[in-house]
């Protein structure tokens, strides 16, 4: 007997406000997830970049725990569990046992288990003249492992902010059978108004699938201002919903037959020229 999939599922993007205080950040999150849930009963419930501590290089390492022994991952865990929902954590500094540390997105089931963790692949490294510097490397490692979770019978791909700069990275989702691509971010005033929406749907054009982010909730007073705009994108590469600058829960209800049907109607994915180029060959 074949399996009978549910294309439908109901997200709920929690664009939090952040502040230096990282019990009062878990506190607050825990109180905006379970509001979130009894309101609209998402199955997935996602959370920004760095939630539980501010932007920042000099912050990291004081705010960085262990995964999953640590109090975000406990947090994270029990209310997965008592809400009967899957959390895509955001993301928070990551103390390894090699004494690195990592930008690290935890994914918890409804069970509570700890189902896969992202550590960020690309650091944020770039100085654009007369706009931001920013040098995550300068405390920060890169992970090295693609992560793809499934829920419901649907593979989602996840990446971590500038991640979504790199197209390959959402080619190598794509070509493992995403029908998701979902980022926590934080872009920031000099970039966000120029790529935030469209990285999102690029990544969503070319790979025929949903995108989705969640950025922290804009604080002008904030050392690292971040863009806000939390949003979804569909696979016609269409925003279906976004959210403006201040803190904010968007919900979207996602429909999985969309991707094939756009797949089928513009099917550029058999009609690439493999014979003439592919991402290992060199000019
Ligand atoms: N936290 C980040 O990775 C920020 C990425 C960003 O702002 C960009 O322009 O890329």
């Amino acid at each position: 007997m074949s399996k009978v999939v549910n294309n439908l599922m109901r997200l709920a993007l929690l664009q939090l406000n952040v502040s230096k205080d990282k019990l009062v950040n878990l506190q607050h999150a825990s109180q905006k997830i379970r509001e979130a849930v009894k309101e609209h009963k998402p199955r997935i419930v996602t959370l920004p970049e760095c939630f539980n501590s501010p932007y920042g290089t000099k912050y990291f390492r004081e705010y960085a725990e262990s995964i999953p022994s640590g109090e975000t991952s406990q947090t994270l865990s029990q209310l997965a569990k008592e809400m009967g929902i899957y959390i895509v954590g955001g993301s928070i500094p990551e103390l390894d046992s090699d004494d690195k540390i990592y930008n690290t997105c935890t994914i918890w089931s409804p069970e509570g288990n700890l189902i896969a963790k992202h550590r960020k692949m690309h650091l944020f490294d770039i100085d654009v003249k007369g706009g931001i510097r920013f040098k995550e490397s300068e405390t920060l490692s890169a992970g090295n492992e693609f992560t793809i979770i499934e829920v419901d019978g649907h593979k989602i791909g996840i990446g971590i902010c500038y991640d979504i700069r790199f197209e390959e990275m959402a080619k190598v989702y794509r070509n493992e059978g995403c029908k998701m691509l979902i980022y926590p971010a934080a872009f920031n005033m000099t970039t966000g108004p120029m790529h935030w929406e469209l990285l999102q749907r690029s990544r969503a054009n070319d790979n025929q699938l949903y995108v989705v982010t969640t950025s922290p909730a804009r604080d002008e007073k904030g050392e690292y201002v971040a863009y806000g705009h939390s949003m979804v994108v569909d696979p016609w590469a269409k925003v279906v919903k976004s959210a403006k600058e201040g803190e904010e829960t968007v919900v979207a209800d996602i429909d999985f037959s969309l991707v094939e049907q756009v797949r089928q109607q513009i099917p550029v994915y058999s009609q690439r020229r493999l014979d003439l180029y592919s991402t290992n060959k060199k000019c």
